[in-house]
């Protein structure tokens, strides 16, 4: 079990066979070959959008390049999506928030390309400075212009880039080794990376437009980055400059960039992406394709054989892992958790879902006026109160107690999310005390009934990879919470259990295991911290029966066994 598969051990709760996963786009085989060992693998390009919508319900993983726009509409219909992959840098094609409040990882390949696309800015940056494109479609057409196509030496110019990245990292270091000289623009650029690699950093935009006789933009497409250089930019650089878009369609506005190239602001451009691909024809984007002074590739940054080998392996490697029910490597909307961390938390999640399950099941199934609560408290005690990263025992709590009464897929992606839609609230506290617990680990689920009738608390420990509930309510116990189980509050006379034991017995009912939990010493003698009583039973004089059964029982056996003497209540849990 882990933050983000299901306690009962089926991965991401897929219990209906194999998982399936849908590739609409052309992905290498290399990572593919992974995954069809496990999964149905059903790669179907040129899916329209309504296909994509109507295809997608019966998928539990989808990857995707940059064609494939997962909206909303997409994910909603989506019921088993568990991953969106992004083979590649780019997520502006996903609607990621949209994914992260259903639970569903999105993940991406944050450097499987980046030297293909830097490669792409280099060869595009070469080829709008001597004529390339140009002079060979003019040669292809029978010509042999050699005075028309006189270009300019990069070496000795400035090379501006916006967003000094992992794209933009590469790209200045490949340009130094052209000789440039190389000014960057990037308000979270690391000043020490860039002072290493030879890059001088500027503070604005505007201070470097008049001096680059290169420009490339190397940011995310981000409200912030639309339309970062418009017609007053180009206004501002030299009319010989040249600028360069291996990022995204919509960073250079392109009615700006026509008219920039039209009037003669710049003299060219080298662009690879588009606001929409293909481009129409009819639009400003489909101008700049067809534009003499521009040389044009289809969104070709990161296609070279090495990226896409990188993307996919990087990519399917993520979500055999995720579809197993392990943790991605990198994530665009899940936290980060380092792997060793997370091998020391696994049986704690699966403990602290189970503790979840236990108490909405118990406490808010109680008759007798007991009242599940929604302010919870999470006390990690032992090892465990070490742990920093908690976030996949509070999600795996949040999972627990929302399992019984919503089909919420809760994970590490939106537990807060669901916390919050459902008014509940987890505070997390590390007690270092280490006289209160006897145990390696231990963690205690405490809450307040919302009648006001006192507290209710669950304990329990992992040990030897097996989990133990040791404490319910008042009630100290050992037992392991797993299948179907019968909790009886009862008097603790003798005979109850001879009576409990006939009752399942007359339905055929088999008792895989049984426990007696009888009151804390400290609440028998009435010390403080004990609820209020729900029941008018004596104090000291009760006892919870846990039994384990094979099976489900129906509501008569549960009538059955309320009414043999001496039982209070009888809950029925499925953990
Ligand atoms: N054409 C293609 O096939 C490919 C395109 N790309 C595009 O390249 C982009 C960059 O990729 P990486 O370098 O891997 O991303 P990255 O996240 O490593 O770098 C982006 C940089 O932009 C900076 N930035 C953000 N907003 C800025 C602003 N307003 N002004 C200046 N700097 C700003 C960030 O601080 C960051 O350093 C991707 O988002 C993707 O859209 C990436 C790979 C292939
Ligand atoms: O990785 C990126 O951001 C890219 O733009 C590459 O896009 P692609 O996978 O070639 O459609």
């Amino acid at each position: 079990m882990t933050p983000i598969a299901t306690s009962n051990g089926t991965a991401m709760g897929i219990a209906d066979g194999r998982p399936r996963i849908l590739i609409p786009e052309k992905v290498s085989p290399d990572g593919l070959a992974m995954l069809e060992p496990h999964f149905d693998v059903d790669v179907k390009l040129g899916l329209t959008p309504a296909e994509l919508i109507s295809q997608i319900p019966a998928y539990h993983g989808l990857i995707v390049r940059s064609e494939t726009k997962v909206t909303e509409e997409v994910l909603l219909a989506g019921k088993k999506l568990r991953v969106v992959a992004r083979a590649g840098v780019g997520v502006d094609n996903i609607n990621v928030p949209a994914a992260t409040s259903r639970g569903i990882i999105v993940v991406n390949s944050p450097s499987g390309n980046i030297l293909a696309a830097a490669e792409h800015t280099i060869a595009l940056l070469l080829a709008t400075a001597r004529n390339i494109g140009k002079a060979d479609g003019s040669l292809k057409q029978g010509g042999w212009e050699r005075s028309k196509l006189v270009g300019i030496e990069v070496g000795r110019k400035v090379l501006g880039i916006v967003g000094l990245g992992k794209v933009g990292m590469n790209v200045a270091r490949m340009a130094m080794g052209l000789g440039m000289q190389v000014i960057a623009v990037d308000p979270y650029a690391n000043p020490d990376m860039a002072r290493q690699a030879g890059v001088d950093l500027a503070s604005d935009l505007k201070e470097i437009l008049p001096v680059v006789d290169f420009l490339t933009i190397h940011t995310p497409l981000l409200a912030t980055t639309l339309d970062l250089v418009g017609e007053e930019e180009f206004k501002s650089m030299k009319k010989t400059a040249r600028v360069l878009n291996v990022a995204r369609g919509g960073v250079y506005n392109e009615a700006a960039l026509v008219k920039a190239l039209d009037e003669g602001w710049i003299a060219g451009a080298g662009i690879d992406v588009f606001t929409s691909e293909p481009p129409k024809p009819d639009t400003a984007a489909g101008q700049i394709t067809r534009h003499p002074k521009v040389v044009a590739t289809p969104h070709l940054g990161a296609s070279t054989v090495e990226a896409q080998e990188n993307v996919s392996i990087d990519v399917c490697t993520q979500v055999l892992e995720i579809l197993r029910g392990g943790l991605p490597t990198s994530a665009v909307n899940a936290p980060i958790i380092l792997p060793e961390e997370y091998r020391k938390l696994q049986p704690f999640v699966q403990l602290i879902e189970k503790m979840g399950r236990l108490y909405t099941q118990h406490f808010v199934r109680t008759k007798g006026g007991l009242v599940g609560g929604r302010n919870f408290e999470l006390i990690y005690h032992g090892d465990l109160a070490g742990m920093s990263n908690t976030k996949p025992l509070y999600a795996a709590l949040v999972k627990g107690l929302v399992a019984s009464f919503s089909d919420s897929h809760v994970n590490i992606v939106n537990a807060t999310l669901i916390a919050k839609e459902k008014g509940i609230k987890i505070s997390e506290t590390h007690s270092h005390q280490s006289s209160d617990v006897t145990y390696a680990n231990l963690v205690t689920l405490r809450a307040h009934a919302e009648d006001g009738s006192g507290e209710q608390v669950i304990e329990g420990y992992a040990s030897d990879k097996r989990l133990y509930i040791s404490k319910l309510d008042r009630f100290n116990a050992t037992f392991n919470p797993e299948g179907t189980m019968i909790i009886l509050h009862n008097y603790d006379e003798p005979g109850k259990i001879g009576g409990v034991g006939m009752v399942l017995g007359s339905h055929g009912i088999n008792i895989r295991f049984m426990q007696v939990a009888s009151l804390d010493e400290d609440l028998k003698h009435g010390a403080s911290g004990a609820r209020a009583e729900p029941h008018a039973v004596k104090k000291g004089n009760e006892a919870l029966m846990i039994l384990g059964i094979d099976r489900p029982v129906d509501d008569e056996v549960m009538e059955g066994l309320r009414r043999s003497e001496g039982v209070l209540d009888v809950v029925l849990v499925q953990l």
